[in-house]
């Protein structure tokens, strides 16, 4: 089976964390993630973050250490999501690939219909 690499942001802004709900018709509709997307043959995976985050939400953060990865098998195709702290510097609401944002306080990230290879990241922020 093929895997791609994906890389995602944990933006935090006052304690809370960014999630977004991924729009009808593309792959794992309805399931909320980590914002970030694929990364590109030799690309950087910060560049990486940086751009699909513009590309996305036009949203602006600083990024800052490297967080975790998390290795996830669904049925047709294995992801490596490759996680990196942030902080928001600048976001006023666009949406392109999501249909719905929210900035949920870590300890609920578990109550939100997360994309199964986000589920071990958001466990690892609480410490289970
Ligand atoms: N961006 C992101 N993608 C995730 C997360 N969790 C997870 O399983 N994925 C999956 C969904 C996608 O299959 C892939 C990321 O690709 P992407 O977000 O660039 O998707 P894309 O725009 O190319 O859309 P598509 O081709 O899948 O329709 O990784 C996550 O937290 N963030």
């Amino acid at each position: 089976m093929d895997t791609i690499k994906v890389v995602c942001g944990i933006i935090y802004q006052d304690g809370k964390v960014f999630i977004c709900r991924r729009r009808p018709g593309k792959h794992l509709e309805g399931y909320w993630e980590f914002p970030g997307g694929k990364v590109e043959s030799n690309e950087d995976e910060k560049d990486s973050l940086s751009r699909e985050l513009h590309e996305e939400l036009e949203m602006e953060v600083e990024i800052k250490d490297y967080y975790a990865t998390s290795n996830y098998s669904y049925e047709s195709i294995s992801i490596k999501l490759i996680a990196y702290h942030c902080e928001l510097i600048q976001y006023s609401s666009k949406l392109t690939d999501h249909d719905k944002f929210e900035w949920v306080s870590p300890e609920d990230l578990l109550d939100w219909k997360l994309a199964p290879a986000d589920i071990p990241l958001a466990k690892k922020l609480l410490n289970i």
